[in-house]
């Protein structure tokens, strides 16, 4: 294996090494939540060490904090965004006491709790608040669009996103459409719509230089040919 390509800042290219220390991006063949099948795949459930979880924490809270969102709550959707946004709070809180000591970490949960506290909302109530979502992917936009529709019901403002990977790709076909037509993104769609930033701390474009200087010429064709094939217009 070589050194990763200098084209990369240097914060993306740390990022990708952890991604590759924890096995978390992975090379092959995917079925995604949407049904598309990838050549690559990226598992925040394997950032499971506590200096993995630092990592990739520290990288989201990073984002946010050079951002000009202002927000009370981070808000987990189940179930790889909860850790996400319990461990993002603690790292924004550690980059600067006064500005985010007081943030606070929300998530749902997917099965309403019929006893007990009982609900489906665990952490800070989002009431009145204004609310950023922190999770590990959107492709088709199927689970942000469920977590802005939980914070909405909550009473909770959206404020903006942050995920860790922006795939760039289109949303799927709707009916009557050709699934080769060009069409936006799900992140530009919600950015669009919701009027709100959506931040990554790393894009498909970032995964292909990086690999480029990693992996095989097999992997890198396939991810190219892919990225021809689903890029979104915006
Ligand atoms: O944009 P989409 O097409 O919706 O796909 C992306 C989402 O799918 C996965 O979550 P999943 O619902 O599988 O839940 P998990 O967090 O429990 O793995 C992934 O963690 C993203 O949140
Ligand atoms: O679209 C998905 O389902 C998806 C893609 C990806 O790279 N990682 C993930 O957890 N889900």
């Amino acid at each position: 294996m070589s050194a990763p390509t200098p084209a990369l800042a240097p914060h993306k290219a740390a990022f990708l090494s952890s991604c590759v220390t924890a096995g978390a991006l992975k090379f092959g063949t995917f079925t995604l939540k949407s049904g598309r099948m990838s050549p690559y795949f990226f598992n925040a459930g394997l950032f499971h060490t506590a200096s993995l979880l630092d990592s990739l924490t520290a990288a989201y809270a990073a984002t946010l904090a050079s951002s000009a969102v202002d927000f009370d709550i981070l808000f987990g959707p189940a179930y790889k965004g909860i850790p996400l946004a319990a461990a993002t709070a603690i790292q924004l809180r550690v980059l600067d006491d006064a500005r985010f000591g007081g943030v606070s970490y929300s998530f749902n949960r997917k099965e309403a709790k019929d006893h007990g506290e009982g609900g489906s909302i665990v952490g800070a109530p989002l009431k009145g608040k204004r609310v950023v979502i922190i999770d590990d992917v959107i492709t088709a936009g199927t689970a942000i669009r469920e977590a802005i529709e939980i914070i909405k019901r909550e009473g909770g403002t959206l404020v903006g996103i942050v995920v860790a990977l922006d795939r760039l790709e289109k949303t799927p076909a709707k009916e009557g459409e050709q699934e080769e037509a060009p069409r936006e993104s799900a992140i530009g769609e919600v950015r669009r719509q919701y009027g709100i930033p959506v931040l990554s701390i790393l894009t498909l474009d970032d995964v292909v230089e990086f690999l480029k200087g990693m992996g095989t010429q097999e992997d890198v064709g396939r991810l190219q040919e892919y990225r021809a094939k689903y890029r979104a217009s915006d």
